[in-house]
């Protein structure tokens, strides 16, 4: 049990920096709460004097005062709750914000290979239902943790004061349930947090089936995945119930501790009534003292449950805070020498992906001619992605270097980096937001006439300026479907705003249809005049735009040399290449 409390303690410390900012209207919500509370346990004490003054005496003369004062402490009471809920607002919201940047902001720097391994689902709930955790726990559960906590203790103190024996019967009761309730919380702590990873589970499982939809509907997969999607909704739906029942236990001991403790006090109190040795009034006061205090000592369980709750959604936000940046600026950056040349070359370049105990790339050496566009070609999984991903340091390089100018990338600022290369990649994507946002996001500061030019320049212009609100006309998972070749012109577009002087371009051509691939063809040989361009290939019609090609195999470069040099003396080209049209036959068919 204390090696969990400390590791929630020390879960829940993590949250420091992002509460410390906020603590002062924390602590004086945390104080007005208390403060209320107090007045709430003052008003049994007024009617102890009730009880055995005026009622007792038959005398009303003190009446009105102590019924002004019982009338003033519920208005303070109230007022000073209306204040806790005006403070907290504004913190707790605070709270949520800083971190919920904090996970964004941390997305964007964390590496590939670190998306790679998380599923998004999961992320997302990370960024999302987490964080709501979090905000809760500040706003609610952490003030009254404090607060119930102390309540109770000066509770049980007042009936020490009205009569020890009273008091000894609360304690009877009270601590035995709160070691109860830490047992309790520490089994929920661990259903809690596989709740939480299911939920994460289905949430990529629905993300998953929308965004990949049409493939669900073409191969009439959906109702196998809504089963599966059953089967998981199944079993987190065990999970919940089982999270519930260790609460109803929790609940049934909550309610039946107190209820026999009130019993065991109206007991001893009336047996002091008889004797003489308490009052009445004290008997009234302190069964009314125990009521005041159910909530309080009730809720201590359910508290430290959220608290748990909050501490495992602390220990899922801080896997992502603390996951290492692994691609990072370099420490003295070398500037690149301007204008950019666009000389890039890999030298014996290796590459394993994390965690693989196989290198995808075994000894790379590929010089790429400033102004020249090379070909990647090879068989599926060859590693021609893998190549073109280590230019703009998607990944770094396991051994070896990639110079570009002569300088290794790694040694380049990475603003520098991605400023001088354009990238687009086999699938195009689009954001939710305007044509223009979509291009723009290729290079920071583009104006309109830039953006135009990129449109120009790939061959995108006229189907944008037939949208119906032009460069501003929303497209994206929220907006306007694009035909596949508007998509992949707009990627061309977007790898060419910035005017880069090298280009990556993994596969443009792919999954278009004859006559769309006419069109992005006629693009892409505007977007790579001029550039260096590393571009894979799996189409003939691709490899013909290139001025040399690179034949991948098995980690190497088996051949290089211009195409009709290859198909000549080749025997292993013209074989990919005699796949490689197959393939296209088949998909055109
Ligand atoms: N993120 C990843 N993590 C681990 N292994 C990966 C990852 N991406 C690719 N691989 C593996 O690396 C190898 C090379 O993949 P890559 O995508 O670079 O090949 P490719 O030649 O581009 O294939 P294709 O022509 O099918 O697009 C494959 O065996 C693949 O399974």
């Amino acid at each position: 049990m204390k090696d969990q409390s400390t590791s929630t303690a020390a879960a829940l410390r993590r949250l420091w920096p992002y509460i410390k900012p906020v603590r002062t209207p924390l602590l004086l919500s945390m104080s007005a709460t208390f403060g209320a509370m107090l007045c709430g346990l003052g008003i049994p004490l007024i009617t102890q004097r009730i009880v055995d003054g005026p009622i007792a005496h038959r005398d009303l003369a003190a009446l009105p005062w102590l019924v002004l004062l019982v009338g003033v402490l519920g208005c303070t009471e109230a007022a000073l709750f209306y204040t806790r809920r005006r403070l907290i607002a504004r913190p707790a919201a605070a709270v949520e914000a800083h971190l919920r940047a904090d996970i964004y902001r941390k997305l964007q720097r964390l590496p590939v290979s670190f998306h790679d391994r998380y599923q998004s689902g999961q992320l997302l709930s990370r960024a999302s239902t987490d964080v709501g955790t979090v905000r809760r726990w500040v706003a609610f559960a952490v003030i009254f943790l404090v607060v119930n906590t102390s309540i109770v203790v000066v509770g049980i103190g007042v009936l020490f004061w009205l009569a020890p024996a009273l008091g000894i019967v609360a304690l009877c009761y009270t601590l035995p349930l709160v070691l109860m309730s830490y047992l309790f919380e520490s089994r929920f702590k661990v259903v809690a947090r596989r709740a939480q990873d299911q939920a994460g589970d289905l949430t990529t499982r629905v993300e998953e089936s929308v965004l990949g939809i049409r493939v669900l509907k073409a191969f009439g997969r959906g109702p196998e995945l809504s089963r599966r999607f059953a089967a998981e909704a199944r079993e987190l739906r065990n999970t919940e119930m089982a999270k519930f029942r260790i609460f109803a236990l929790l609940w049934a001991v909550l309610i039946v501790l107190p209820e026999l403790g009130i019993a065991g006090q109206l007991a001893i109190g009336t047996i002091g009534i008889a004797d003489g040795t308490t009052t009445i009034g004290t008997l009234v006061a302190a069964i009314a003292v125990s009521a005041y205090l159910r909530w309080p000592v009730d809720s201590i369980g359910w508290l430290l449950a959220e608290t748990n709750q909050t501490s495992a959604a602390t220990e899922r936000i801080f896997e992502v805070l603390d996951a290492p940046v692994t691609i990072t600026d370099p420490e003295s950056p070398v500037p690149l020498t301007t204008p950019v040349v666009g000389h890039v070359r890999f030298e014996d370049v290796r590459f394993a992906y994390p965690g693989a105990d196989r290198e995808v790339l075994r000894g790379i050496d590929l010089d790429l001619r400033p102004g020249e566009t090379v070909a990647l070609v090879g068989s599926t999984g060859s590693g021609k992605t893998t190549l073109t991903a280590l230019v703009p340091r998607l990944y770094d390089v396991t051994s070896g270097r990639v110079t570009i100018d002569g300088v290794d990338v790694r040694d380049l600022r990475l603003d520098v980096l991605r400023g001088t290369i354009g990238a687009a990649f086999e699938e195009p994507v689009l954001f939710s937001a305007s044509v223009r946002e979509n291009v723009a996001l290729g290079s920071a500061d583009v104006d309109d006439s830039r953006v135009r030019e990129a449109l120009r320049v790939a061959r995108a212009e006229e189907f944008v300026e037939a949208l119906p609100w032009g460069l501003e006309t929303r497209i994206g998972e929220q907006g306007m479907s694009l035909s596949g070749g508007q998509r992949q012109r707009l990627a061309l577009a977007r790898a060419v705003v910035g005017h880069p002087a090298v280009l990556v371009l993994d596969d443009p051509l792919s999954a278009l249809d004859v006559h769309t691939e006419a069109e992005v063809e006629g693009a892409l040989r505007r977007v790579l005049h001029g550039v260096t361009a590393l571009v894979v290939a799996h189409r003939p019609s691709t490899v013909q735009l290139a001025d040399r090609v690179a034949m991948l195999v098995d980690g190497r470069i088996a051949a290089t040399g211009t195409h009709r040099e290859l198909l000549a003396e080749n025997a292993e080209y013209r074989r990919l290449l005699s796949t490689m049209e197959e393939e296209e036959e088949v998909a055109a068919r």
